[in-house]
């Protein structure tokens, strides 16, 4: 019995493999068939059937997403699509999820699994949907994925244009949303060092903007326009063949707020700021090093160009670097240390401003400061260089404007017309009127007592002025009439002089009229009065 059992079992076993083998032999068989004479007709049929095309960008997978730094990086790609859609989502999903953005306070939203948007580009409907990433591989997690959709007639625009467009608005939306950046440069620099080694930064969260910049309005919305032209002008630039770049050269004395407007220009344009310290850099090479790390949509500024460097000097009388010239040490080289020490040049710099360099990807602005416009190389600010000369003045009225509303809340007070009238007659700096606007209890915006005070600085100025003005008027009086003093002494000391010479004359006559009558006595007289010869 038992016997039978065993039989009927391996009987029915052996049935079921002799089965499932011949089932998948028929499959190998048509599937080698398939792949051998169908696939290409189908793939060919398939847009006739399915004229949609997908591509899925992925986010990275996690097991590979460790930095040097020990932090997680997406894939850019991944992070850029999610960046533009952060918007269209915002305003079409309905089932969303927010993560917080990499860096600063912002969310980025994006779709659930399964959620489809719609995005228009140039009259084409681009869908987006939220997907699981198939699996590649067992042993890792399937990861998020963007599927996009679109009809197979689109795919050159998709490939050639949609999709450069998305990666590059992308960035601008992850830039965006960052906090801006202030860099500055490190001193120790070396021709291998890396963008973290040559700029360390700090957020730059400066709260000037266009609308607290005391300045006169017309030419604030001069500059402002300006600025709007360069950052909209991209393929303007590149069809006249110019780096998208723009100068700026800031001057005027201290205090007039150079260092605010650029302050200002950040973050109307939500640009970084590379402020570069001349002075710690010893050679080109350096700069040129620093100036290839920075990113684009940046402000590079120097402040108080005068003063950085000997960048004064005509580009012929540079220093050439040792061994050509006679003294090592004023050609910057220090034997001791047997290092160059200090060979920036002028032309180095120019180099930096206009060479090729300066061309490199995304737009840039370089803005230097002076408080003495006198001093520098005509080379250094000529126009095409640096594009807008801006003069930062003393304060006027409508600049006051801008600082009683900043510091008092203030549009219009009884001693506006005081102010106006003494500003007319004295030169204040901007930084000097707002410290007098400052109250002296933060708690209390008293805009008479400020205002006061500042009327009582101006009248104190305005004074001050007057009396220097007198005493120089003193002064020029007393060394005019000094002056005239010592010319009538001239003039008398001459007169003299020419009235004791024609007596001397007139008795040298007499002697010789006495002499012609002793000519008899062998002594010849000659017609001049002015020589006697005697004939002995
Ligand atoms: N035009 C201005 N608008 C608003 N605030 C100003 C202006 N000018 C000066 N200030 C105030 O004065 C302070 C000093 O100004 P800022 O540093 O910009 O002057 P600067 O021209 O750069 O001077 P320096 O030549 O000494 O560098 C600023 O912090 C700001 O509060
Ligand atoms: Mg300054």
């Amino acid at each position: 019995m038992m016997g039978a059992v065993l039989d009927h079992l391996r009987s029915s076993a052996w049935y079921y493999l002799t089965a499932v083998l011949a089932t998948c032999a028929r499959i190998g068989v048509v599937r080698t068939y398939f792949n051998q004479y169908l696939r290409r007709p189908v793939r060919r049929l398939l847009p006739f059937l399915d004229p949609f095309v997908t591509i899925d960008i992925a986010a990275k997978p996690e097991e590979y997403s460790f930095s040097y730094q020990g932090k997680v990086k997406s894939s850019d790609a991944y992070a850029e699509v999610l960046a533009y859609l952060s918007a269209v989502c915002s305003r079409e999903a309905r089932e969303l999820r927010a993560e917080g953005a990499g860096e600063g306070h912002g969310f980025v939203l994006s779709l659930r699994e399964g959620q489809v948007v719609a995005d228009d580009f140039k009259g084409v409907t681009m869908s987006w949907s939220a997907v699981a990433e198939e699996k590649t591989t067992t042993w890792r997690a399937s990861g998020r994925c963007c599927r996009l959709t679109f009809h197979e007639r689109h795919r050159r625009l998709v490939v050639d244009e949609y999709l450069p467009h998305v990666r590059r608005a992308g960035q601008e939306v992850m830039f965006g949303n960052r906090p801006r950046r202030l860099y500055s440069n490190k001193k120790e620099l070396s021709y291998h060092s890396r963008r973290d080694e040559v700029w360390s930064y700090i957020d730059f969260d400066h709260p000037t903007t266009f609308d607290t910049l005391a300045m006169d309005p017309a030419k604030k919305q001069m500059i402002k326009d300006d600025l709007d032209d360069f950052s909209n002008s991209r393929d303007y630039y590149r069809r006249i063949g110019k780096a998208w770049k723009r100068g700026y050269l800031l001057h005027g004395p201290p205090g007039t707020g150079k260092s605010t407007m650029i302050a200002a220009m950040a973050n109307y344009l939500k640009y970084d700021i590379y402020d570069i310290e001349l002075t710690t850099l010893e050679t080109n090479s350096d700069l040129r090093k620093l100036f290839i790390e920075t990113t684009g949509k940046s402000i590079i500024v120097i402040e108080d160009i005068d003063c950085s460097l000997d960048l004064t000097g005509s580009r012929a009388t540079m220093l050439p670097p040792p061994p050509f010239h006679d003294d090592a040490a004023e050609a910057g080289y220090d034997k001791s240390r047997g290092k160059r020490l200090n060979i920036l040049t002028l032309s180095g710099l120019l180099n930096f401003i206009d060479g090729l360099w300066s061309a490199h990807s995304g737009e840039r602005i370089i803005v230097f400061t002076t408080n003495h416009l006198d001093k520098l190389d005509p080379a250094l600010i000529r126009r095409g260089r640096m594009d807008m000369h801006i003069e930062m003045s003393y304060c006027g009225f409508e600049a006051f404007k801008t600082l009683a509303n900043n510091y008092l809340e203030v549009e219009a007070h009884p001693l506006f017309g005081a102010v106006e009238e003494l500003l007319r007659a004295v030169e204040m700096t901007p930084a000097d009127v707002a410290e007098c606007l400052m109250p002296s209890k933060r708690s209390a915006r008293d805009a008479d007592a400020c205002l006061a005070r500042l009327i009582d600085q101006l009248k104190e100025r305005k004074a001050a002025e007057e009396d220097k003005e007198s005493k120089t008027a003193d002064e020029d009086d007393e060394q005019n009439a000094a002056k005239e003093e010592e010319e009538d002494k001239r003039e008398t000391e001459k007169v003299a002089s020419k009235s004791k010479s024609k007596k001397e004359k007139s008795e040298a006559c007499q002697v010789v009229t006495n002499g012609a009558h002793t000519g008899a006595s062998g002594v010849s007289v000659s017609s001049s009065t002015d020589s006697l010869l005697i004939d002995s």
